[in-house]
């Protein structure tokens, strides 16, 4: 396995959520599509907006093109890496217009991310075009068939191929869908707002919390550690 620190990045243009979530957890960094952004009832210039103000730049913004044939994703892909120096990248679907600017970015020093896929083939293609991150939809390719194996079976063709392209793992739906692929090593994931929330949010930790502060409250009459002393 390569050797790496794991990201956990969001996948939502919700500004509040975001700004919640980075004051929560280790977040690095923050994957939009163009369906994420129509959702959040904002302008495209507003998402882009509060999202470079909300993230540092150490965070890294992933950006959709929106068009579909070579030139108009090309020229979509500049401006999307204009947007910050560094850590910025540009997410291109794995058609073949889409591969053929993936080839096109890397060659033209863009960070770049493979999005759309649906199967350990299209993602190594991708990688071999130097694709910076490889984003499967691993729920989408559960509905199919063995998604989870099939993201699995992808990592371990790149580490055979010696190709250092990441997958960020994308499109999921629960939280066990996240653990499986982190307990096979997946480099990074991005993951939705309510699944983010639900990695924590589990209703017998807040119960426990409250039996010790009753009893504290019992015993000694303040809820805090603190005395008056
Ligand atoms: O591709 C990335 C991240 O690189 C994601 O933003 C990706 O587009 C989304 O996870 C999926 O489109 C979400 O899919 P779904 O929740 O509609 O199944």
């Amino acid at each position: 396995m390569k050797g790496f620190t794991m990201e956990l990045i969001l996948d939502t243009a919700d500004l509040e959520a975001i700004r919640e979530l980075n004051d929560l957890y280790a977040v690095d960094g923050v994957t939009t599509n163009p369906t994420i952004i129509t959702k959040s009832g904002k302008s495209f210039e507003e998402i882009r907006d509060g999202l470079m103000e909300i993230l540092s730049p150490e965070q890294k913004l992933f950006i959709q093109v929106v068009a579909t044939d070579f030139d108009g994703i090309m020229a979509e892909a500049r401006y999307i890496c204009s947007l910050r120096p560094e850590n910025t990248y540009v997410k291109i679907p794995v058609t073949r217009d889409g591969m053929r600017a993936i080839k096109a970015c890397k060659a033209e020093g863009m960070g770049v991310l493979a999005t759309a896929i649906y199967s350990a083939s299209q993602g190594f293609m991708a990688a071999k075009n130097g694709a910076d991150y490889l984003a499967p939809y691993v729920n989408r390719m559960c509905n199919l068939g063995d998604g989870v194996g099939e993201v699995v079976r992808l990592q371990a063709m790149l580490e055979q191929a010696k190709l250092p392209t990441k997958i960020l793992a994308a499109s999921f739906k629960n939280v066990e869908q996240v653990n499986e692929l982190l307990e096979n090593g997946i480099e990074a994931v991005t993951i939705p707002v309510d699944v983010a929330f639900n990695m924590l949010d589990i209703p017998s930790t807040p119960m426990a919390v409250d039996d010790f502060t009753r009893n504290w409250q019992a015993a000694y009459g303040r809820t805090t550690l603190l005395s008056a002393e």
